[in-house]
């Protein structure tokens, strides 16, 4: 695999230092481009171990680039596949839906030498080795994007349910996470650069979502989009049910739309991610402030760009999506 530096820039060339500096902090010392992909330095470590996981063929995974409602399908999936067991779902999605690419994310190693009173927990610290020994059938959660996934996906098929988002929400919804959760302290201008630059983690955003978009029609893989979800969740529910192989009764469907909702899931415990806040929290490792500002589940919308990118910043994220759209037949009409 070959792994490049990462410089951070935008479209229009490198930003400044500082920006660098945001990114790397206690968690991560820097960037390399891993097969093409934005990824912390830590990953080279990680590279081979990931591509040679055993994949098995009753996984189901959903894949993702970061802020595009992974969280919201993941529940979704596992709600399905798990008939509804609302008791079950109340262990904590990132126990029930381990996140594949944990361990590779963040120095925990050195970080623990630096905080040894800092813990996590093994699916975090290992989330490889914790989904090694996790029984069938496992659910699988990954930003990873195509050229870094398993190798065995190809061969042993296992369900990919990939969802994706118009890129304005995801870049405004990935800079208010980036400020949460990996201590970001730049603008919000400069963020939207690094995401047309395609400079942020597991970058490049379009290859991202048309690797998946190209496979839609293979049968073990379905293909949802965010702004689907939003206008009716229902039906997306009946096709995920479908592609899962499971049954539900009108009744069930209207259950689990409930169960869905923002409201709901902002007030769920078990998915809105407040024991990772609280540990950023406990252990000071994020800016206070920035912490009682923000919380996972912000805003769950369609366009919610429109009061924080300028005018000529939109422009320029259609005319990117225009351009990387072309031809393909996917569109986002947002
Ligand atoms: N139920 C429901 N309804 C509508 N929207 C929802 C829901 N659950 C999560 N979300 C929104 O999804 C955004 C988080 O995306 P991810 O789960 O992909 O984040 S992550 O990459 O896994 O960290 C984040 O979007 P923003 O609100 O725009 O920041 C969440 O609010």
């Amino acid at each position: 695999m070959n792994f490049d530096r990462v410089v951070f820039q935008g479209l229009q060339g490198p930003l400044s230092d500082s920006l660098h500096k945001d990114f790397t902090n206690l968690f991560r010392k820097g960037y390399v481009r891993a097969n093409g992909g934005v990824m912390p330095e830590y990953f080279q470590e990680f590279a081979e171990d990931i591509k040679n996981f055993n994949v098995r063929s009753d996984d189901a995974f959903v894949c993702s680039f970061p802020k595009t409602g992974t969280t919201w399908t993941q529940e979704m999936v596992w709600c399905i596949a798990n008939d509804l067991d609302f008791e079950a779902a109340k262990v904590p999605l990132q126990v029930r839906f381990p996140f594949l690419d944990h361990t590779t994310l963040f120095d925990y190693e050195d970080l623990l030498s630096t905080r040894p009173d800092v813990v996590f927990p093994p699916h975090v610290l290992d989330s490889i080795g914790f989904l090694d020994n996790f029984p069938s059938p496992r659910f699988i959660k990954t930003h990873f994007p195509w050229p870094l996934l398993p190798r065995q996906i190809v061969e042993n098929k296992p369900k990919m349910i990939y969802v994706a988002r118009n890129a304005k929400d995801t870049c405004v919804s990935y800079y208010h996470h980036s400020r949460l959760l990996e201590g970001y302290r730049g603008s919000f201008d400069d963020f939207c650069e690094l995401f047309l630059g395609d400079s942020l983690c597991f970058a490049p955003f379009w290859s991202h979502v048309l690797e998946f978009w190209h496979r839609r029609n293979e049968p073990n893989f379905l293909f949802v989009k965010y702004e689907d979800m939003i206008k009716d969740l229902p039906s997306v529910i009946r096709t995920t049910a479908d592609f899962l192989g499971k049954k539900l009764s009108d009744e069930k469907v209207a259950i689990l739309t409930e169960h869905l909702s923002f409201n709901s899931m902002k007030n769920n415990p078990s998915v809105n991610y407040e024991d990772v806040v609280e540990i950023n929290r406990k252990y000071n490792l994020i800016d206070k402030k920035e912490i009682e500002k923000g919380s996972f589940m912000r805003k769950g919308s369609v366009g919610d760009f429109k009061g924080q990118m300028s005018k000529d910043m939109v422009s320029r994220f259609d005319d990117w999506t225009e351009k990387n759209l072309k031809g393909t037949g996917l569109s986002f009409n947002v």
